[in-house]
């Protein structure tokens, strides 16, 4: 539980010294990979979500599974099955990128958190500063993942207790499901709501009938192709904007724990204030980021490792 501890230090200059650049070259990645293939964007903003519930921001979910242990890491638990390439790839490719000009100092954790802000900021939302002088973790296991990731099918109340586990308020839930402003899901994250909604062979009655139908044409009930996916904000599903929060008071949200933050009288007013104000989304987004980004961060050698290989523990 980190919500009694306060967030160890970390600063906005803390590779003044030792590597000056990196942000740039983090940055030229980054925007190289946006142009490429803009879903590099959300497979990137989630991948840091499901590092720092797990273990905080301590690059966990990027070490890869050994043959012949009988343990998976973290990437190849259930809940993390769908997390895409594209985000490993840009960190891989950032941080390959950093060795050479600074070899040795910078954090696998310190980069995921870098290329996440790059690309809110490249698919159209806030830019802010982040806090740097994380180390990595040296634990990545699949068992420690599903009790900390939230489910498509999760209620508000057990939303805003996990959240708060990891010392997240109400308002910041809100607003870090706004990432899902941008990306993709596949169908069976809300396949039920569209044909039978809690087993009772009904679609779910807090579904647009429009989107409803839209979504049964990608989706069918049985037999379908297990690869489809359905973007999240049928309205600017590119654009890192506050769309998603109108949606929701459309009856337009993909997963039923988006659907229901526009329900919940803790979590609606919320909703409310960001479908008007984008301003006021933004802004909360960036301090709710930052708190994200801040979760359990490790810090020195006794606890922490510097990765080369951000695949392989050192
Ligand atoms: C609040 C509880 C949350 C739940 C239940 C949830 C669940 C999901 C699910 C089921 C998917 C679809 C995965 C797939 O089918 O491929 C997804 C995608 C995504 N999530 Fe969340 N999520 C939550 C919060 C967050 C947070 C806090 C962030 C980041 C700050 C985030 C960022 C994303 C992004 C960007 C995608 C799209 C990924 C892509 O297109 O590659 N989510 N989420
Ligand atoms: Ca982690
Ligand atoms: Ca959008």
């Amino acid at each position: 539980n980190t919500t009694t501890r306060p967030p160890r230090q970390l600063s906005l200059n803390y590779y003044a010294k030792s590597c000056p650049q990196l942000e740039q070259l983090v940055g030229s990645v980054t925007s190289q990979q946006f142009k490429q293939s803009p879903v590099s964007a959300p497979a990137t903003i989630r991948l840091l979500f499901h590092d720092c519930f797990v273990g905080g921001c301590d690059a966990s979910i990027l070490i890869a599974s050994k043959g012949g242990r009988k343990e998976l890491a973290e990437k190849d638990a259930e809940d993390n099955r769908d997390l895409k390439v594209e985000g490993f790839e840009t960190v891989r490719k950032a941080k390959e990128l950093v060795e050479k000009k600074c070899p040795g100092v910078v954090s696998c954790a310190d980069i995921l958190v870098i290329a996440a802000r790059d690309y809110v900021h490249l698919a159209g939302g806030p830019y802010y500063p982040v806090k740097k002088g994380r180390w990595d973790g040296k634990i990545s296991t699949a068992s420690r993942v599903a009790s900390n990731i939230p489910r498509a099918n999760s209620t508000v109340d057990q939303l805003i207790k996990l959240f708060n586990t990891k010392g997240l308020t109400t308002r910041d839930l809100v607003a870090l499901s706004g990432a899902h402003t941008i990306g993709f899901a596949h169908c069976k994250n809300f396949v039920a709501r569209l044909y039978s909604y809690r087993g009772k062979g009904q679609p779910d009655p807090d579904m647009d009938p429009k989107l409803l139908h839209a979504l049964r044409m990608y989706c069918p009930n049985f037999g379908g192709n297990s690869d489809i996916v359905a973007p999240f904000d049928a309205t600017t599903p590119f654009l890192f904007d506050h769309a998603y929060y109108g949606n929701l008071q459309q009856k337009m949200g993909l997963l039923a724990s988006d659907q229901a933050l526009a329900f919940d009288p803790r979590t609606k007013p919320i909703v409310l204030e960001f479908a008007k104000d984008n301003h006021n989304f933004f802004q909360a987004f960036v301090a709710a980021m930052d708190k994200l980004s801040l979760i359990k961060v490790v810090r020195g050698a006794r606890h922490g490792e510097k990765r080369r290989d951000c695949s392989m523990h050192t």
